[in-house]
């Protein structure tokens, strides 16, 4: 296996960047063969009317959950970091995030909230929920996500600190095993002033907590 060396990618990242190259080697057809055979384990008749398509449904929607293997930092930037003097803090709230777990495949569903305090660069507000979403759309661990979130942030502007908290709930502790239906994970992961200054991070606290007065 072949990986590039991308200077904008975490030490993971050049790891996961390699998985698209891997899935070329497994065709479509073997997708959907291994789905049938699946279906055929669970007791099911796969060539039922209701089933015939099921194979190729799972494997587009699994693709799509986990389309973010294919995508890179570098894409989905489109070159929005601006030169600019600010330096108070940027926050991001409640940006949505479906994400599936690596352990059972099976959804992890919250939001995360994105800070950084700028030094000299900000990036378009859009490609902070991007950088979540490309991360989200792979299988994770919550608390990867979350500080992969903040070293992509942390690695494109340099900016004085980053913090991202993301509050969620994984379907594999509700659906399935313990079910345990509204509990919920909180994880964090905090860069900079954010992990060095106690005020700094107990702003940032306060700030995901207040209701925005338009809604
Ligand atoms: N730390 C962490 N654990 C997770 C995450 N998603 C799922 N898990 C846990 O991963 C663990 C896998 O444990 P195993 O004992 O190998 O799997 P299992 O038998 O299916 O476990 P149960 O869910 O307890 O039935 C479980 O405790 C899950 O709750 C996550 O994002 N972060
Ligand atoms: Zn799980």
């Amino acid at each position: 296996m072949t990986l590039s060396i991308r200077p904008d990618l975490t030490s993971a990242d050049q790891v996961l960047s390699s998985l698209p190259a891997q899935k070329r080697k497994v065709t479509e057809a073997e997708m959907m063969q291994a789905v049938r055979t699946l279906l055929i384990g669970l007791g099911e008749d796969p060539d039922r009317e209701g089933l015939k398509d099921t194979p190729k449904r799972v494997m587009k929607a699994l693709q799509f959950l986990t389309k973010g293997y294919t995508q890179s930092l570098d894409e989905l930037l489109n070159g929005a970091v601006f030169t600019e003097d600010a330096n108070e803090m940027v926050l991001v709230r409640d940006i949505d995030i479906f994400s599936s777990c690596e352990h059972h495949i099976l959804p992890i569903i919250g939001r995360a909230h994105v800070a950084y305090i700028p030094n000299g660069k900000v990036i378009g507000l859009s490609k902070i929920a991007r950088i979540c979403e490309m991360y989200a759309r792979r299988l994770q661990v919550q608390e990867r996500l979350t500080s992969q979130i903040a070293d992509a942030l942390q690695g494109l502007l340099k900016p004085q600190g980053v913090a991202v908290v993301i509050e969620a709930t994984h379907m594999c502790m509700v659906m399935r095993g313990v079910q345990k239906p509204g509990s919920w994970t909180v994880t964090s992961a905090m860069r900079g002033v954010f992990a060095e200054d106690s005020r700094s991070r107990a702003e940032f606290m306060n700030l995901i907590r207040h209701n925005a007065n338009f809604h």
